[in-house]
């Protein structure tokens, strides 16, 4: 490490000082004195900059830089902005500043900012660079307020220009009642006066509040401020905090009279985390509905109340609607929000309500974990399975490792909670350690009050098929709808299509074809008419139903049809099979456009006196309508024919979510699931509500072909308008990344049964997009080797030129 470091810990010379460079630069870098030394993240996101750079601090700015600030600096030829990451009194302080020669470093310019980061920020940013493969400067800038920072821009006659930060704070004025004025009586025929000194009773109110009650308030105000009635007072607007209010019923969270057994159990394992102070890891495996909001709440009641704060991870899709308000009910004013439909004004106040120590909890998407929340006590994902926490564009990090990750330099308890632990999750509670911290499961195995997991019903769509059943609704599930209208109650339809790769499937047998080599499921190419392996390329010539000749490989029927159909028609379907009134409430991304798209929707199913709601995953994530007593599902298959090692644990977790769904208030509920594989284990294990049916034989796979969570796996994606060009790429990166692994360690070395195995080129499984040909290749490495980084070096060395697009995702999730 230290090694590295000093090989890239770099100089720079006074000779290389260009003269364009702003003027102050040079004057103040020449024969400054120093009155410290510090590391320096140059805000340049780029690969080859990968570490910080070494600066004096000039007498001149002693006692304005400190950890945090936003420096300007001389950076080869050009000023660059950088952010102070360390300090120190002589150089040799500093980290991976051996051999550096004091005399020869060059200044900082100026300071441009007050502190801008937690003190955890600069570690976790190199941290997340090296595991990652994404650049420094990129992940730093991810803890940088949102538009609050300034920027260096080049113009059209080359100079370098300061931008300052593109959001500025708003101030609001609000007038307040003085002392005075509580007593003042003003003249009968004042009706303004009167107006506004009622307005004040309660409390001060803002200019712009005051305006909507009555648009000719100013007058009124100025005479009374003179006469010393009212005081008018600027101070800062906190943008974003009535975002997210709903009127959902379920968006309050009653204190229950009495915690659960499994909620007690949970509350003492956090307890014992947080007495520990490492960064321990409580895993909260409850089923659906088993009350694990509540165990959140009561862990950060405590941890509020010894002065420190917490922080919430929610999937970005429950953001809106239930979870905050569950959060305001309990904690008020004192909560901040992040998701990204927030404007940037009201995103910069949220953090700085969070950085000023305003808001003692933080409840959002996966990029709260960046805002500077100082004396962190806690940090909780829920869901804690979604694939949403992994970061699809550069820095491609994982939220549930940065968590795990900025706990352990907090010292304080990462809690993860969900009905359907991920993988990882659940191999590293079995391990009880990982990473040089506990991690430990804790299960709540019963609903509050009473409340059962609902029955769940399995349709055999085959039989359905041979029956002569050609609608989207088996009889069971036709039957189930119509008696859910008939009492009047609510029901959830599960259609998933997302993130669908075309397939295969024979109506008559429910065969799926899969590679004789891969045992993953083929994917359907239209254009071609093939179908191709996405782990090996294989390739085989079909036609599918009704093309002449169509015909199953494995029962030879002709009906091999290619899947698919849309929520659209489900919703048809509905209406035609439901009496009027029953509403029939859509929710997909195209019924959800908007700010507050999904409140809405989740509002107008709330509202409904008899109703049902369709939609694809997204309604299968913590919604808690008590009314629910049905759960349906189209077609379980779709996720399970992914190309993907995940499959089974993906359909699983959609499976038994939506299940979740129905029955949360007590009473007999019922899921409805048709498929065409009921022997599968997934569905079965769905059916049973018993994990282990899938997971055990699923993981042992996993564990034989090397897939995660047993070692980690980087895919490298390569586009390009020529698919040569593409493929060429790859090539050069994979020899690149051979050279690289074998100097790291001869134990890195790719070879035939060695520990990193390296798959591809291949086309990937949506193999053009926006006109790019896409190919990848996947490399699997042990779970502690230092493969991140020769990743990176790799992508740096091999240099693609414009034509192609190189991308590096380490523990990528989406493999399509
Ligand atoms: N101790 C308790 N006694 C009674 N009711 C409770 C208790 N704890 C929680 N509840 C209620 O149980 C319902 C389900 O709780 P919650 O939504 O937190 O479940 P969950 O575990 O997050 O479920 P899911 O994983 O399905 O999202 C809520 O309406 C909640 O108010
Ligand atoms: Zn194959």
């Amino acid at each position: 490490m230290s090694e590295n470091r000093t090989r890239q810990t770099r100089l720079f010379e006074e000779d290389q000082l260009d003269p364009s460079v702003a003027h102050e630069t040079t004057k103040q870098s020449i024969g400054a004195t120093a009155s410290g030394f510090a590391l320096v993240i140059v805000d340049i996101p780029a690969r080859a900059l990968s570490e910080p750079f070494a600066y004096g601090v000039p007498t001149t700015l002693k006692g304005v830089v400190s950890i945090g600030t936003c420096v300007l600096v001389p950076f080869g030829n050009r000023p660059a902005a950088g952010y102070v990451v360390e300090l120190g009194q002589s150089l040799q302080e500093l980290t991976g500043t051996e051999g550096l020669d004091p005399g020869r470093v060059r200044f900082i310019s100026a300071a441009l900012s007050d502190p801008v980061f937690s003190h955890t920020a600069p570690a976790a940013a190199q941290w997340m660079s090296q595991e990652y493969a994404a650049p420094l400067a990129e992940c730093l800038r991810l803890f940088l307020p949102p538009g609050g920072t300034p920027r260096l821009r080049k113009d059209l006659d080359g100079s370098w220009q300061l931008v300052p930060p593109a959001i500025e704070p708003k101030q609001e004025r609000w007038v307040y009642l003085t002392d005075h004025g509580r007593e003042f009586e003003p003249r009968a025929n004042a009706a303004r006066q009167r107006q506004l000194i009622s307005a004040l009773a309660c409390g001060p109110v803002t200019t712009r509040e005051l305006r909507l009650l009555c648009p000719d308030m100013t007058s009124a105000i100025r005479s009374l401020e003179r006469q010393g009635v009212v005081s008018v007072e600027e101070r800062r607007a906190w943008r974003g905090n009535a975002a997210g209010t709903t009127s959902l019923s379920s968006a309050s969270a009653q204190r229950p009279d009495q915690l659960t057994q499994g909620q007690l159990q949970a509350l003492a394992a956090i307890d014992r985390a947080y007495e520990a102070g490492a960064g321990d890891v409580v895993l909260i495996d409850g089923v659906t509905g088993s009350g694990k909001t509540e165990v959140y709440l009561s862990a950060i009641e405590k941890v509020v109340a010894h002065g420190k704060t917490a922080c919430v991870l929610v999937p970005e899709i429950s953001l809106t609607a239930q979870t905050v308000g569950r959060f305001r009910s309990r904690f008020g004013e004192a909560v901040a929000v992040f998701h990204s439909r927030l404007s940037a004004g009201e995103r910069l106040d949220q953090w700085d309500m969070v950085g000023e120590g305003r808001a003692r909890v933080v409840v959002g998407a996966r990029s709260a974990l960046f805002c500077p929340m100082r004396n962190l006590g806690l940090i909780i994902i829920d869901e804690e399975h979604e694939q949403s926490y992994k970061q699809r564009s550069s820095p491609r990090y994982h939220a549930r490792e940065l968590a795990a990750k900025l706990a352990q330099l907090s010292g304080c308890p990462l809690v993860l909670g969900s009905a359907t632990p991920s993988a990882e999750a659940m191999a590293r509670s079995a391990q009880g350690e990982f990473g040089g911290v506990s991690w430990q499961r804790t299960q709540m195995l019963e609903r509050p009050s009473g409340a059962v997991l609902p029955r769940v019903r399995i349709v055999d769509l085959r039989r359905e098929f041979a029956r002569g059943g050609r609608s989207i609704f088996s009889g069971a599930l036709r039957q189930a709808l119509l008696d859910v209208a008939d009492r009047k109650e609510k029901a959830i339809i599960l259609h998933n299509r997302r993130g669908f790769a075309p397939f295969l499937l024979c109506r008559e047998c429910g065969c799926v074809p899969t590679c004789r080599h891969c045992s993953t499921a083929l994917t359907y190419h239209e254009h071609n008419h093939s179908l191709v392996c996405h782990t090996c390329g294989e390739t085989f010539r079909v036609r599918p139903y009704p093309a002449p000749g169509s015909a199953c490989p494995r029962c030879k029927s002709r009906y091999l049809a290619k899947m698919g159909l849309g929520t659209q028609q489900v919703e048809h379907a509905l209406r035609e099979l439901l009496p009027a009134d029953v509403e029939i409430i859509r929710m997909d991304a195209d019924t959800t456009r908007g700010k507050d798209g999904h409140r809405r929707v989740l509002e107008a199913f709330d509202d409904a006196h008899t109703a049902v709601l369709l939609g694809t995953q997204m309604i299968a994530k913590g919604l808690d309508f008590p009314e629910v007593t049905m759960v349906g599902v189209i077609n379980a298959d779709y996720s399970l024919h992914m190309p993907d090692f995940r499959a089974q644990e993906r359909t699983f977790d959609l499976l038994e979510q939506v299940a979740g769904r129905a029955g949360r208030a007590g009473g007999s509920s019922e899921v409805i699931i048709q498929t065409y594989r009921p022997d599968d284990p997934v569905i079965r294990a769905v059916a049973a509500h018993d994990r282990e049916l899938y997971s055990e034989p699923d993981l042992a796979q996993r564990k034989e072909a090397r897939y995660p969570p047993y070692v980690r796996l980087a895919n490298i994606v390569a586009q390009a308008r020529n698919p040569r060009a593409a493929r060429a790429c790859l090539e050069r990166y994979m020899a690149i990344l051979c050279r690289e692994l074998a100097h790291t360690s001869a134990a890195l070395a790719p070879k035939p049964g060695g520990e990193v195995e390296i798959l591809g080129p291949n086309p990937c499984a949506i193999e053009r997009a926006h006109d790019l040909y896409r190919y990848h290749i996947l490399v699997k490495f042990p779970l502690t080797a230092p493969v991140p980084q020769a990743l990176s070096r790799s992508a740096a060395l091999s240099a693609p030129d414009r034509s192609v697009r190189l991308t590096v995702d380490v523990d990528a999730y989406d493999l399509m």
